[in-house]
């Protein structure tokens, strides 16, 4: 059997972190596809074990998809999976904006990573990474997404000033990259 897992995004930041975070160390080979999977509505989990099971019909072999969710505690987890669209359309600035008529600006980096093997009778698995912050007025390169407004709690830098390796220490993506690595040891 095939034990190449294919990471199937359309990010290439995403791709960028994982082979950061995961190094050389990974005991399989992971390969990528830029495909850009539908963008799902629903429940988080829900939402990933779509995402998995429509980029194993794509690929129909072992594939890993990762979904990324951004929720405003003073929206009550909104924008959270829409988030891809609200930064599209508002920008950071636009998600600090959104934030104005509430005192909690507290939010929560949620990383989900959803693995299906396809094998008979696998269901898809999941790992997930959440790291909590606060949304703050832009600051920092503009290379990835919110990186620019999202603080981690007990950092005065976003993830954005960070240098690439802190990010990848505390965020959310490695959170679940360390579950999806104690999984396959
Ligand atoms: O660490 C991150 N730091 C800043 N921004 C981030 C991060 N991770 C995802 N993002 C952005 C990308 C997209 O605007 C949205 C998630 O949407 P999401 O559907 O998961 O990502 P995507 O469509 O870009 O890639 P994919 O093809 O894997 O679905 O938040
Ligand atoms: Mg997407």
């Amino acid at each position: 059997m095939d034990k190449t897992i294919t990471f199937v995004t359309g990010n290439a930041k995403k791709l960028e972190e994982l082979i950061a975070i995961l190094g050389s160390s990974f005991p399989r080979k992971i390969i990528s596809k830029k495909i850009d999977l539908p963008e799902l509505q629903g429940e988080i989990d829900e939402i990933s074990i779509k995402k998995a099971k429509t980029a194993y019909e794509q690929i129909k072999s072992p594939v890993l998809v990762e979904d990324t969710c951004l929720c405003f505690n003073a929206l009550k987890g909104l924008p959270g999976p829409y988030i891809k669209w609200f930064l599209e359309k508002l920008g950071p600035e636009g998600l600090f904006t959104l934030l104005a008529g509430y005192e909690d600006k507290t939010a929560e980096a949620v990383c989900t990573f959803a693995y299906y093997s396809g094998e008979e009778n696998a269901d898809v698995i999941l790992f997930q990474g959440r790291t909590q912050g606060v949304i703050v007025s832009p600051r920092g390169p503009r290379d990835f997404g919110w990186d620019p407004c999202f603080q981690p709690l007990g950092y005065d830098t976003t993830y954005a000033e960070m240098a690439k390796e802190n990010k990848n220490k505390i965020s959310h993506r490695f959170k679940a990259l360390d579950k999806f690595r104690a999984h396959f040891k």
